[in-house]
């Protein structure tokens, strides 16, 4: 009889996966979230086996596991060219082109990724869509000029045609904050048809740090499903 895999187990199947092209030696960015944490306990084994790999943490969350763990951690300023980034992602379309955010890190997730030769995606089937936009996007701002900000990315939004609830994303006792202390306003647009359009614009908006659309940054994702794990690249697909 068939055994259906749990969401964790596509996860560890995916993460397990990405470790086959981590080399001894890299200099290696690591995710953040919960698919990035099942990578981040696989790649500790290895090192505890004696593979060496210099790594750059997306957030403090990854760093404190890494060092939990004993997976060898450097800054971004120590490391400045990185070969690769193992990240996961909140949603990614047939093109590689992502949301990501979902956990708050986006923001030094795009500068790691930005810094790294080849970035990886890990995800489970569900993460895959036709048209990025089911998962709310993430938009990181600075807490001062926030009702103006908003007013700027719901006018933009109106522009491209966008509608859906933008909110500001809360946290236990307040706002959330992200760990360069800035906002997160969560935008439900349903379906981004042009997401260069909405990057371009989120990027000009002036209060506006960054934001989940990662366009042509991924050049690959190893997508976990119960049949097994399968490689997306840009341009063509292999089992
Ligand atoms: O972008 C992210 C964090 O900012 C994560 O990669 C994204 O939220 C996916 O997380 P998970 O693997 O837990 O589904």
């Amino acid at each position: 009889m068939e055994r259906r895999m749990d969401a964790r187990q596509l996860k560890i199947a995916a993460a397990q996966a990405a470790l086959e092209h981590v080399s001894d030696g890299m200099r290696l960015g690591i995710g953040t979230g919960s698919t990035a944490n099942e990578f981040v306990r696989l790649l500790a084994e290895k090192v505890h086996d004696g593979f060496r790999v210099q790594g750059v943490p997306t957030s403090e969350q990854t760093a404190r596991l890494c060092m939990e763990l004993g997976v060898p951690l450097f800054s971004l300023d120590e490391l400045p060219e990185l070969d690769l980034t193992i990240d996961g992602a909140d949603e990614l379309d047939g093109n590689l082109n992502l949301i990501k955010g979902g956990g708050g890190a986006l923001l030094r997730e795009k500068i790691v990724a930005s810094a790294s030769t080849r970035m990886i995606v890990i995800a489970d089937e569900s993460k895959v869509v036709e048209t990025l936009g089911r998962f709310p996007l993430p938009i990181e701002v600075m807490p001062f000029g926030l009702a103006s900000t908003r007013l700027a990315v719901e006018r933009l939004a109106a522009t491209l045609g966008l509608s859906g609830e933008i909110v500001q994303r809360p946290d236990r006792d307040g706002p959330y904050l992200t760990d360069g202390g800035h906002f997160i306003l969560d935008a439900s647009f349903g379906r981004i048809p042009d997401a260069e359009a909405l990057a371009n614009g989120l990027a000009a908006i002036a209060g506006v740090v960054e934001h989940g659309l990662f366009l042509h940054m991924a050049d690959a994702a190893i997508i976990a499903t119960a049949a097994g794990v399968r490689m997306l690249t840009a341009q063509n697909e292999q089992e």
